[in-house]
């Protein structure tokens, strides 16, 4: 069996960059192949290698396993290490944990992913490289296909303890129960070296922005939770950063603040939620201030979020923005298409009693594109109405008729109008720009621009849209889409504005 393993990782190793090898494939053992249920069991040190190797590694190990042992349809699981696993049991017969352990598996859905072309290691303290696709197929409710499986491990079981109840952190918002796609996996990788390393100076602080649901609060207690579980840390905090403020005030009325002082000022990780509410609070920041370069100095890690990214703050002291700018800074983006189909699979498979079928997922990511809250708000109705007319089954047709007022604001309210006109008055330009066949770079530049949230915000097709702007070819829009969704990728500059652009006509 060990030989199986050998030529997989070999295989792997002919497909992936070095260093995704030694960060993601390397750590991983094989534990046993059954041969009449037809599973290969792969054990992972971590929750979070073992997500990672779940969402990028699964497909392909499928792949390599049905050659290898001459039959199709193989299921891969990828558990947690027990402490006790030694390399030796590799060798040795199937080993499932004990339920109720850590590595217990409960519950299934299939999750896999395409192959990841990325790496993850941290560049300086700055960036984190990394690539792959999380295919809308990949998220098909187990029961509704014969394509192998994959078993997710449960959340984890809030700890009883009163240290953890302290930490005022979430137990259901784990590494587990996040859907990995483009959008989240810089974050992700990220969030998994300090997982690995808590408190290296090159990413701490920890700067998580992005818009609104997009999963940042999930993540940050992500990390708090698999760094309790693992040991790495007893005294941890998570606060939304108005509560903080709430609580220095209420100090200060009470004669208390030095007690806070010394409580925040001896934590091992602290979680603080929207650091944009610390905007104009001046007493706070300096408090703030004073807490950050005590934990900071003493390698204890701090894990931030906020709206937007740090030199963007408004009305925050610039010693604080750009100590935030100081550590790793990730943005989380809103998801695609692909990830938000299989965040309503693996949401409707684990949340509700609804079986949705992927072409209803489907129909609604379509409609709903902002971000992952509202896709939750859109389940959950569609869930209640369901139980209301005794529906189990959920067709493109029902959820029609479940989301009729939700879908109705979001297909018929942005027209390519009113973005041309957003994006002139946001660049001061005259709105017939957008329709004149002038090519100065700043009026090209917004009139792609224009396109790009054209095609992305409406339900137009691109010879219509190109129709709007002065009577354009199809292939001038395409021109236009692909060109600003790759800068987009690579200037925070743009994407800032972009974003600023589609909150603006999202109201
Ligand atoms: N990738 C994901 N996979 C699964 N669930 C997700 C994902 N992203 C977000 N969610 C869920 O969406 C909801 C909103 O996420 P969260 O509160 O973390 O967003 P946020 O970015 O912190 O938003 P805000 O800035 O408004 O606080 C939560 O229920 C979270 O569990």
């Amino acid at each position: 069996m060990q030989e199986f393993w050998q030529s997989c990782v070999h295989s792997l190793a002919q497909e992936l960059p070095p260093e995704q090898m030694k960060a993601w494939v390397h750590p991983l053992s094989f534990l046993s192949f059954d041969e009449e249920l037809g599973e290969v069991r792969v054990s992972a040190p971590n929750a979070i290698k073992q997500n990672w190797a779940r969402t990028n590694y699964t497909q392909r190990i499928q792949e390599l396993a049905s050659n290898w042992f001459n039959r199709p349809g193989i299921r891969v699981i990828f558990q947690v290490a027990r402490r006790d696993h030694h390399v030796s049991q590799v060798h040795g017969p199937a080993v499932s944990p004990p339920a109720g352990q850590p590595g217990t598996e409960t519950g299934s859905v299939a999750a896999s992913a395409g192959h990841t072309n990325g790496t993850a290691q941290p560049l300086n303290g700055h960036a984190i490289n990394g690539a792959s696709h999380v295919q809308a197929k990949a998220a098909t409710p187990a029961s509704a296909t014969k394509e192998p499986v994959v078993i997710i491990e449960s959340g984890i079981q809030a700890p009883e303890d009163h240290v953890y109840k302290r930490s005022h952190m979430n137990a259901n918002l784990t590494f587990e129960s996040l859907v990995i796609g483009k959008s989240n996996q810089l974050a992700n990788a990220a969030s998994a070296q300090i997982v690995e390393n808590p408190g290296v100076s090159s990413y701490n602080p920890f700067f998580l922005y992005g818009s609104t649901g997009l999963g940042k609060t999930h993540l940050m207690h992500a990390i708090g939770n698999a760094l309790f579980k693992a040991g790495k840390v007893s005294r941890v905090r998570y606060i939304h950063a108005d509560q903080y403020y709430s609580d220095m005030v209420k100090s200060f009325q009470t004669n208390t603040f030095d007690d806070l002082k010394r409580y925040y000022h001896s934590l091992d990780l602290l979680l603080i939620d929207d650091i944009q509410f610390f905007r104009k609070k001046e007493r706070t920041q300096e408090e703030f201030f004073l807490l950050y370069e005590t934990m900071v100095q003493r390698g204890r890690q701090i894990v931030i979020t906020s709206d937007t990214y740090p030199r963007e703050l408004q009305d925050i002291n610039n010693r604080l923005t750009s100590r935030f700018d100081s550590g790793l800074t990730v943005q989380i983006e809103p998801p695609e298409l692909e990830m938000r189909v299989a965040i309503l699979l693996r949401k409707a498979e684990e949340k509700t009693a609804i079986v949705l079928k992927e072409e209803a997922a489907f129909f609604i990511a379509k409609h709903l594109r902002s971000n992952v809250r509202e896709l939750e708000g859109a389940l959950s109705r569609v869930s209640a109405y369901a139980g209301f007319h005794g529906v189990k089954i959920i067709t493109v047709e029902f959820c029609k008729e479940a989301l009729k007022d939700l879908l109705s604001v979001s297909i018929g309210q942005i027209t390519v109008e009113n973005i041309q006109k957003t994006v002139a008055d946001f660049y001061k330009l005259k709105v017939q720009e957008m329709y004149s066949k002038r090519r100065p770079a700043n009026i090209a530049m917004a009139r792609q621009i224009a396109m790009y949230l054209a095609k992305e915000l409406t339900q137009k097709s691109l010879p219509e849209i190109g129709d709007s702007f002065g009577g354009r070819d199809h292939t001038t829009v395409l021109h236009a889409v692909r060109k600003i969704t790759e800068q987009r990728a690579k200037n925070a500059e743009l994407n800032h504005q972009l974003h600023v652009l589609e909150q603006t006509l999202k109201g």
